[in-house]
């Protein structure tokens, strides 16, 4: 049995780090265990434009600590009157890694998100040009469709399509909570990929409904049934390239969570990497972790693999119940709960 993992230095290529005081509390948890990470734009206002998206950036460095080598890949917030020629400039400025597709309303500070794809051809069509990546919330938001039938709609009535029309483009389908999106994912050619998160490694949605309602074990895209949960395990330790670590840590306000309408979103960063490392030293497949973490996400993006490595070792963890971000009380995943590997540094 391997009582210890020392992998490549990993990358978060999905993570919410919000703004202002509470930046301040969350982005030492990310700089602590991830050299690199894909900061999303949900701000409020978003971060629509590269100027925004530089002075962002500049109040992320300043949040993290000097002490922690930590890069912030910045998003551009794709609205429906996005200017192809600013996101091709912030691009090649390197103030953006990717451009963020947020289908209007379907999550946190979405409201300013894109009404039809077709609004933004222009500006796919350049970042297919100049190899930008898109990142996708891949949810629909018609008020017809089930919230569980929600990703696998937007494969059918939007992703499939999209991928046809512009096969050049880079796209990471982002979160996937459902077996239809690892179908599609595994179908699709080597310019699709896909994130998964911890916690949808890790519950199904009676986590969220079962014996009283669990707002902490809300976030979108919802949670499924246990059959796509272990359809996601199967995907991240399979080996496949296309499947790498983002954890959608998304921290609010414990009172916004434990309320009449709770808002979607789960931090988990104190412990993601240790959270992913239990998932693939369950499924026996420990050998496939450091691809996951360190290696298939800079090579889809066509960044360089980061250097120095980070260690981990089998030991009970204790997961406190709530963590203070800068004043704000925060509920980690797993809290109160143990998990059975500790990071190191
Ligand atoms: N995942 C979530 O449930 N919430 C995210 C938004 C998102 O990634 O969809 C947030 O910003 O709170
Ligand atoms: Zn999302
Ligand atoms: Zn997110």
């Amino acid at each position: 049995m391997t009582d210890t993992l020392t992998i490549r230095r990993p990358d978060d290529w999905h993570v919410h780090l919000r703004d202002g005081d509470i930046l301040r509390g969350v982005a030492p948890y990310t700089a602590r265990q991830f050299a690199r990470a894909i900061v999303m734009p949900n701000l409020s206002p978003p971060v629509t434009d590269r100027h925004r998206a530089a002075d962002y950036r500049a109040r992320i460095m300043a949040a993290v600590p000097e002490s922690m080598a930590f890069t912030p890949l910045m998003t551009c917030y794709l609205t429906d009157d996005t200017d192809p020629a600013d996101v091709a400039e912030g691009f090649a400025n390197g103030v953006f890694t990717a451009a963020k597709l947020y289908p209007a309303n379907a999550t946190t500070n979405s409201a300013h998100g894109v009404t039809d794809v077709a609004n933004i051809m222009p500006v796919l069509e350049r970042m297919a040009e100049i190899g930008m990546v898109l990142c996708v919330h891949g949810e629909v938001t018609d008020a017809h469709v089930d919230v569980f039938d929600r990703e696998k709609e937007f494969i059918d009535r939007t992703l499939a399509l999209l991928v046809e029309r512009l096969p050049q483009l880079k796209v990471v389908f982002e979160h996937i909570t459902t077996s239809d999106a690892v179908d599609f994912v595994d179908a699709s050619g080597p310019q699709v990929a896909a994130t998964v998160t911890p916690q949808h490694l890790w519950i199904n949605r009676n986590a969220m409904l079962v014996g009283g309602i669990r707002p902490h074990a809300y976030c979108l895209p919802v949670a499924k049934r246990e059959e796509h949960r272990l359809a996601l395990r199967r995907a991240v330790t399979s080996g496949s390239a296309k499947y790498f670590l983002g954890t959608d840590s998304a921290p609010h306000d414990r009172a916004a969570k434990e309320s009449a309408c709770g808002c979607a979103g789960i931090f988990n960063a104190p412990h993601a990497l240790e959270s992913y490392a239990t998932v693939f030293d369950q499924e026996g497949a420990l050998e496939h972790f450091e691809a996951f973490a360190s290696e298939n996400g800079p090579r889809f993006y066509g960044l360089p693999l980061n250097e120095g490595t980070v260690t981990l070792e089998r030991a009970e963890v204790q997961v406190v119940d709530t963590i203070d971000a800068a004043g704000t009380p925060v509920v980690p995943f797993h809290a109160g709960e143990t998990i059975g590997w500790r990071f190191v540094g």
